[in-house]
């Protein structure tokens, strides 16, 4: 493979796959709604080099490209024929092998007769355009390969007009004016500008635009048809030798076949050969026959947009390095797409689930805030709320005395009210519940904070909604068991206290009966009206309040550690183990389900990977290239 033939195909393979992505010069604007006003995207069409051609109607333009090619196979008429662009690639291949075309759009298909091409052009053309006779910027494209080409590709365009012809649209006119503007603007289009000999050059649609778009004339290509219909006795030296319209390449002239040719199916090769004997035997041109022709033009058109391409390839090569950056770390934002086998995607959903789990820990554990609200329910809610307990109305002296007489019946106690004593401490006890209760729901509540708040920190699961979701529900459902685990516990904790009382505390107290006695003490003793005096009943409640003041002190530090077993403990350990064992049960259809992004999302990333692989190959490609030169 030739240098040339390996640039201009490169370029061929690249557009190619940009068409394919939506990516193409006249159409930008469609991809608008994509990334929001990132260029790079829409540019590498725009970094190629191509071949826009350009003329008035019946210009002569499709009997140029038809003869460039040596087939006719491009869709005849009256009216706009040409209503999408038309990428045409031609590949040079061996003498002697078979002609054949083939479309972008239909890449099974061999067509070996130009006939079927030009139906399928014409087809296909409806096909976007519908039946209305609009015209569309989505190009199609068609390759050609065959011995009588040179390597070059060009993209034909809708022929400028001045009316719209019946059933068209009268806006058609400015619309194909827009369209061949936007890729005859480009800085890297070569515009072939097709003007016929037989009308003055300044009224020339195609100059006039070239000439606006490109005003130094450095990428214009000046082709003049129809020599062979000036007026006798006239020619077009003042324009072929630059005289009249000064550009900087120099100009082609060309005879193609005219309309009795046409009619009469005159070959094109034959055609060729008859133009070249037109040339060579003019008296008018004669000096500039080898410079003039269609098949000339060819061989200067692919000579100079190898040249150009070779120019473009360093800066084509950054404009694509640059985009898979950005495209890159696009990805990295949105997040790798997902494997489709069941195996994978168990992964992918345990990556998750422990990247959450992991943010979650750090928040108990300290290095993300709100683990230390726990401490601070043990350290002041559990506190507080003990102290809150209303032992002084439950052992307020009235109360000692109603308890202990209804424990006594009809007999009152003899020495002290044993009974009276369960009954008071027993009561008092109860009310510990409370407070326990209460410190298993404070920090069941903060870890469910944390478990919401880790959940929103967890950047991975935002793509994945459902996901996200089942994973808030599964800990929010684990953290509940480990609440009801927590709260059986605390009351077991205040139930045990009730269950067996600390017999050395009673022990001590009938010494501190008789340091306190005396004469009064036994005076109190004594039974009276009223069965006892005030003071034993208030030294019974003042006995039971320091018992119960004593197992506070306990719980409030058996309570804490009870709830950290059951609650922290566990919610640091095995928040996610039961939906663990969930998962293992789940057949390949819900774990997709469970990994059900957010469509746009999916979308988005589609696109970008999309394009991500077209710039990858074409780096590849372009390596290639370079390598071989
Ligand atoms: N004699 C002669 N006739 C030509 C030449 N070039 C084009 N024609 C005739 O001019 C008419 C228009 O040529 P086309 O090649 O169809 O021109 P076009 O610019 O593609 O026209 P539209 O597609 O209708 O815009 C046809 O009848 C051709 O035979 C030429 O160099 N010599």
């Amino acid at each position: 493979m030739t240098t040339m033939e390996s640039l201009i195909g490169l370029v061929n393979r690249i557009q190619r796959a940009c068409t394919m992505l939506g990516d193409y010069g006249g159409a930008c604007t469609m991809l608008g709604d994509y990334g929001g006003g990132d260029n790079a995207f829409s540019s590498l069409w725009e970094a190629l080099p191509s071949v826009a051609v350009v003329g008035g109607q019946s210009s002569g333009k499709s009997s140029v490209l038809e003869s460039i090619v040596g087939r006719d196979f491009l869709p005849r008429g009256s009216g706009i024929v040409t209503r999408r662009p038309l990428v045409l690639q031609l590949h040079k291949t061996e003498e002697g092998s078979q002609e054949y075309a083939e479309f972008l759009h239909l890449p099974k298909r061999r067509f070996t007769d130009f006939a079927a091409v030009r139906k399928e052009i014409q087809d296909e053309t409806d096909r976007v355009t519908g039946r209305t006779k609009q015209i569309s910027p989505v190009p199609i494209h068609l390759s050609i390969y065959s011995p009588n080409v040179v390597n070059l590709t060009l993209i034909d365009l809708p022929g400028l007009t001045k009316v719209a012809v019946e059933g068209q649209p009268e806006s058609i006119v400015q619309d194909i004016e827009v369209m061949v503007r936007t890729y005859v603007e480009k800085p890297n289009c070569i515009i072939l500008a097709i003007s016929p000999a037989n009308q003055d050059i300044a009224t020339s649609d195609a100059i006039k635009l070239a000439r606006e778009v490109d005003p130094s004339g450095e990428r214009t290509f000046g082709v003049l048809t129809k020599l062979d219909l000036m007026d006798k006795g006239t020619n077009a030296l003042d324009v072929l030798e630059g005289r009249s319209y000064r550009l900087q390449h120099p100009w082609v002239g060309i005879v193609n076949r005219s309309q009795a040719d046409i009619n009469k199916n005159v070959d094109m090769i034959i055609a060729r050969r008859k133009e070249r004997e037109y040339f060579a035997t003019s008296s008018d041109y004669g000096h500039l026959a080898s410079k003039m022709g269609s098949e000339y033009l060819a061989k200067l058109l692919s000579k100079h947009l190898e040249s150009v391409i070779r120019a473009r390839i360093p800066s084509i090569t950054s404009l694509i390095n640059k985009s898979i950056d950005e495209l890159e770390s696009e990805m990295d934002h949105l997040g790798r797409p997902i494997a489709v086998d069941a195996g994978a995607q168990l992964y992918t959903i345990l990556e998750l689930c422990r990247a959450f789990d992991r943010i979650f820990k750090e928040h108990l554990e300290g290095g993300r805030p709100g683990g230390d609200r726990i401490y601070g329910v043990f350290d002041h809610q559990l506190p507080a709320a003990l102290r809150k307990l209303p032992f002084d109305r439950h052992l307020s002296m009235q109360n000692v005395r109603k308890i202990v007489s209804e424990a006594d019946g009809y007999q009152p106690h003899l020495i002290a009210p044993e009974q009276g004593y369960r009954r008071l401490i027993e009561g008092s006890l109860n009310y510990f519940r409370g407070p326990a209760e209460a410190s298993v729901d404070a920090v069941h509540f903060v870890l469910k904070e944390l478990v919401r708040k880790s959940i929103g920190e967890t950047q991975e699961l935002k793509r994945f909604p459902t996901l996200q979701a089942e994973i808030a529900a599964a800990s929010n459902e684990a953290l509940e068991r480990f609440r009801d685990e927590s709260k059986k516990t605390v009351i077991r904790l205040v139930d045990m206290e009730s269950s067996y009382l600390t017999v050395d505390f009673f022990r001590r107290l009938p010494q501190e009966i008789e340091k306190a006695g005396g004469p009064g003490a036994a005076a109190a003793a004594a039974p009276t009206g009223d069965r006892y005096a005030e003071g034993h009943f208030r030294r019974i409640g003042s006995n039971v309040s320091s018992y119960v003041g004593m197992v506070s002190d306990t719980l409030r530090n058996t309570i804490p550690k009870a709830v950290v077993y059951c609650q922290v403990k566990e919610a640091k350990q095995s928040l996610l183990n039961h939906f663990y064992t969930l998962l293992g049960r789940k057949e390949a259809k819900q774990l997709s389900q469970l990994l059900d992004e957010d469509p746009a999302l999916m979308e988005r990333r589609q696109q970008c990977s999309k394009r991500l692989e077209l710039y990858k190959a074409a780096r590849d490609e372009i390596d290639s290239v370079s390598w071989a030169r």
